[in-house]
């Protein structure tokens, strides 16, 4: 049973240590190089190439077209480590040992595992030579219960039960579009799901046809083992499949799949995947940490153009208020000793009109009112002695509660023109002035006695 079968995080760390030791090497990324595929590593500079023999803890590769080595290079100055050669289960091997060199690269420092495969097309427009960028997975081992993280959970690695949902990265899997139509490939290029199966053998016509109407475009015997143990540990995922074959889904068809025609396709295209996953490979060799202060600059540049367009728009609003109020007359009453005050602005040819209404009520009221009998009398003979009089004078007490505030040109005009009219008291006078140099709409005390 696999599920019994344990790896020690020690057995993962000694065998990263190894490695870290004899290279000076530390990779962003790892690639698996799916069959016939293993030419992926060509192009890496200052190489550093282990047989996986002598690795230690490393399984051992025996399918043709897996050559069995780790090679470690750079590519465009960043490492990055690949795997010649990886292991099925078909070949004996538990699914934590066909996923061990996963944990082994995340403790390396590895952030991003590009998987590349061979697989057989069941979808109609995908076609030999075709590149399928993985979209999703099914992982037919993985339902029956047969799945690498099976056994005690390492909490060091990764939860317990760790989401699957979105795990071929979203971001690499749209630049590669964008990659491939700059390249001029877009029409070998297109998205899908990839089934993994157990193998060795090929599918029958009768699993074929199960396979197209479950929705799988592209059908192989590896992968998603190694992208389930990557997503626990949280690295992040980019998929290949080169299709090498259709499958055959009809009786009528008399062609049949083989390993050696698998490896010929994987020859012919070497050269396209290669620069596709070379570009991926750049991009992603960006560490998560640049990623991650690229997004941080990003939302404070958001945050800072917010900010001064919310200035922008209170200024803006202030200044629409200013001008709006600019050719209002405002007045301000205040009622009794409570500080409740009320302040109305209106059209200057209004505002008199609205003074003589409120005074007429005022003197109504001070009427009933016992102790103010005295001032109202003496100011009700001043306004009733002079009926000529077209302003009404807003009696002395009624001052103290009544302000008025005109628009700055007419407060001058009005200055002047009480200044004229009638003589004011020293004190109101004072007061104008007082007010006028203000910068506020200046406030002209309409009692004049
Ligand atoms: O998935 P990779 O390793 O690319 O190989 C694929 O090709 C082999 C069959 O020809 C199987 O191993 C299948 O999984
Ligand atoms: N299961 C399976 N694996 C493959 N690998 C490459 N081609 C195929 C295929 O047709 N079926």
């Amino acid at each position: 049973m696999h599920s019994k079968e344990q790896i020690g995080h020690d057995e993962y760390q000694n065998t990263a240590d190894w490695l870290m030791s004899h290279t000076k090497h530390r990779p962003l990324v790892a690639i698996i190089c799916g069959s016939g595929l293993g030419m992926l590593a060509d192009t890496l500079k200052c190489q550093d190439s282990f047989d996986y023999s002598d690795i230690p803890g490393f399984p051992q590769s025996t399918v043709q077209g897996h050559a069995g080595r780790l090679v470690f290079g750079e590519l465009k100055g960043k490492s990055c480590v690949c795997m010649q050669g990886r292991f099925h289960m078909y070949e004996g091997h538990s699914l934590l040992k066909t996923t061990f060199p996963i944990r082994v690269f995340k403790l390396m420092g590895v952030e991003t595992l590009i998987v590349t495969n061979a697989a057989g097309s069941l979808a109609d427009g995908l076609q030999p030579g075709d590149i399928m960028i993985i979209k999703d997975h099914i992982n037919f081992l993985g339902l029956v219960g047969l799945n690498p993280l099976c056994g005690p959970n390492d909490d060091k690695f990764g939860p317990r039960f760790p989401a699957m949902s979105g795990c071929y990265d979203k971001g690499l899997r749209s630049l590669l579009m964008e990659i491939a139509k700059q390249m001029g490939v877009a029409d070998l290029v297109q998205e899908g799901v990839y089934a993994m199966v157990g193998g060795p053998n090929f599918e029958t016509i009768a699993e074929a046809k199960l396979l197209h109407r479950l929705g799988v475009d592209a059908v192989g015997m590896s992968t998603a083992p190694e992208v389930v143990v990557a997503t626990h540990c949280g690295l992040r995922v980019f998929g290949l499949s080169l299709i090498t074959n259709k499958v055959v889904k009809s009786y009528e068809d008399s062609e049949s799949v083989n390993h050696e025609g698998v490896l010929e396709v994987g020859r012919l295209r070497s050269h396209t995947v290669q620069q596709l996953k070379n570009k991926v490979q750049r991009t992603a060799g960006m560490s998560n940490a640049m990623a991650n202060q690229q997004s941080i600059d990003l939302l404070f540049i958001s945050l800072l153009i917010l900010f001064l367009v919310l200035v922008v728009l209170i200024v803006l609003c202030w200044v629409f208020r200013h001008f709006k109020n600019r050719n209002l007359t405002e007045m301000r009453i205040s009622a009794g000793q409570l500080p409740l005050r009320m302040v109305i602005r209106t059209k200057p040819e209004h505002a008199q009109q609205f003074m003589d209404h409120l005074m007429d009520r005022f003197i109504f009221q001070e009427e009933t009112g016992p102790d103010c009998e005295e001032a109202f009398t003496e100011e009700h003979e001043q306004v009733t002695s002079n009926p000529s009089q077209s302003q009404k004078v807003i009696p002395k007490k009624m001052s103290q509660w009544i302000s008025m505030a005109l628009p700055p040109r007419q407060a001058r005009k009005r200055e002047m023109t009480l200044n004229s009219r009638s003589p004011c008291t020293d004190q109101s006078q004072a007061e104008i002035h007082a007010l006028q140099q203000q910068d506020e709409p200046q406030h002209a005390l309409s009692s004049c006695h």
